[in-house]
């Protein structure tokens, strides 16, 4: 009985250290299971894509967008896989002939079935939007409008993927979604450090959009958007016929009228201080006049001569005509009666502000060494450009000292920027391999991509994580090992016990 009750005593799993430790393995190894499981919930491991396709006043651009599918929600998360551009003008050129509008997209669209994985073609999305072109056509024959969007639609459904919708965007929204995307692609949106302000400049229309340090006195340039936990309160404004195919018509149109009214000659000599010395151009008239962006004037038909003279301050004050700034009903005005609050923060110019200011090389001079290069390019003669570019387009060479004039112009005499804020723009075409502009913006929008909220995030980052395991198995291990040394040791003391 004696020994019998010895033995209860020394009953090794009776000794507190001893259960102690084992709570502890258990605990341990229920804390390691459960973190695995949160961790490692399954998530799909294949890519998204999604298609938008531009469909500018100029030309029609496909993108394709490609994000892994278990992070969507994350900042950053799409990049831009492919473009490709559809030959040929934009789809508003299709005015007498819709039927061409869709047609015009087929090559770019069975190169798109080509990059997007075959089992993900029925449900990627695509999306097109117009922009300057069609809504300039829309105000001058609606019928004809409705016919190119049914076109294209009618073409972008015989395609394997998800058709979502052909229209014309407003430009409120090309703005916005311009905004998005570079905001996007910047990863500005998580953070709290400041957003880049937008500026696009198209064939047809350009847009300002940033946020403003004042109050936005007009309800039509405000936009708000919460994203990721955050509210943005967005001034925007899309100047629909101030593209730079559309202001040099504006420009070319004016500077028609006044020699037109000094002599009757015909063809009608217009002298151009936007071209270069010794370039000569035949245009009609009705090349000037064949858009909704000019009011009729007496003079419907005919040829012009146009000829440089390569002024480029002339240049400036003959394109500083179609900006209007003589009134203003609000506290701070652009031009043409558009309030604006003053430029604030940085700017991302992308589109054509890219294009020209990258030919001209003037994408990173002070305001007053760009001045300079310009006034220096307008005056070289037409005959030593065309021989310095060989291999550039005569029709875009010619242009290059209007549109960098112009570029000038809008910015410093339209949206108010001054030598002190001019290095605040970057003039960038892509940002992380990705165009700027507003189709990826419009993408996000429309799949839901950028949540109001921010997305819940892992219980801790995958280092942290390994660390956590590694440690954590350590020491569960060095606990068992002291156990089964205390086990051992207690069950020999309860043996020699015993005996
Ligand atoms: N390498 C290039 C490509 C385009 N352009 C010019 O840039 C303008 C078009 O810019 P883009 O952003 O493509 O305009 P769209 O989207 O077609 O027009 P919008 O946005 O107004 O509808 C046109 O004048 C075109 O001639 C250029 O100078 N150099
Ligand atoms: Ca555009």
């Amino acid at each position: 009985m004696d020994e019998q009750e010895e033995v209860k005593v020394k009953n090794p799993w009776h000794r507190p250290v001893l259960i102690f430790l084992t709570v502890f393995i258990i605990l341990g190894i229920v804390i390691m299971v459960s973190i695995s499981v949160v961790q490692n919930k399954p998530l799909p491991k294949k890519y998204k894509y999604g298609i938008v396709l531009d469909a500018g006043s100029s030309h029609t651009s496909v993108f394709i967008y490609e994000w892994p599918a278990e992070k969507e929600n994350n900042t950053g998360m799409v990049r831009q896989i492919h473009t490709c551009n559809v030959k040929g003008k934009g789809i508003s050129s299709y005015n007498a002939n819709p039927d061409g509008a869709g047609k015009s997209l087929q090559e770019c669209m069975v190169e798109a079935k080509q990059k997007i994985p075959a089992y993900r073609h029925s449900e990627t999305p695509v999306y097109l939007g117009a922009t300057a072109g069609m809504r300039l056509l829309k105000m001058e024959d609606e019928t004809a409008s409705e016919k190119v969007l049914a076109s294209v639609e009618h073409s972008l459904k015989t395609y394997p993927f998800s058709y979502q919708g052909a229209r014309i965007i407003s430009g409120q929204e090309e703005g916005a979604f311009g905004w998005i995307t570079v905001n996007y692609l910047n990863q500005n949106l998580n953070k709290p450090t400041g957003t880049l302000g937008a500026l696009d400049l198209g064939g047809a229309s350009t847009q300002i959009t940033f946020i403003p340090q004042q109050e936005i006195e007009s309800g039509d340039n405000s936009i708000d958007f919460r994203l990721y936990g955050n509210d943005y309160h967005l001034y925007t404004h899309s100047f629909l016929c101030y593209g730079k195919d559309q202001a040099l018509k504006l420009s070319l149109s004016k500077k028609l009228v006044s020699a037109h009214a000094a002599s009757k000659t015909d063809p009608i000599e217009v002298r151009d201080p936007c071209f270069h010395p010794g370039y000569n151009f035949t245009r009609t008239v009705q090349s000037i006049f064949d858009t909704p962006c000019m009011k009729a004037v007496n003079i419907s038909s005919g040829i012009i001569s146009h000829v440089g003279f390569g002024d480029w301050s002339q240049c400036q004050q003959s394109i500083r005509k179609v900006f209007n700034t003589s009134r203003c009903a609000y506290s701070k005005c652009s031009f043409n009666e558009v309030f604006q609050p003053s430029v604030y923060g940085k700017f991302g110019a992308f589109s054509a502000f890219f294009f020209v200011m990258d030919f001209l090389n003037l994408t990173s001079d002070s305001l007053a060494i760009t001045k300079q290069k310009l006034e220096k390019y307008c005056s070289t003669p037409w005959k030593k450009i065309v021989e310095n570019y060989p291999l550039v387009k005569e029709k875009y060479l010619s242009e290059y000292c209007f549109s960098g004039t112009y570029i000038l112009t809008l910015l410093e005499d339209g949206y108010n920027f001054t030598s002190e804020n001019w290095q605040d723009i970057s003039f960038l075409k892509k940002i992380k391999g990705s165009d700027a502009g507003w189709t990826l913006g419009y993408m996000l929008n429309l799949t839901n991509m950028i949540p109001a909220e921010a997305p819940d995030t892992r219980l801790m980052p995958y280092g942290g994580y390994v660390t956590f395991m590694i440690f954590f198995t350590l020491f569960i291990f060095v606990l068992f090992l002291l156990a089964c040394l205390y086990f051992r040791q207690s069950t020999r003391k309860a043996q020699k016990g015993i005996i």
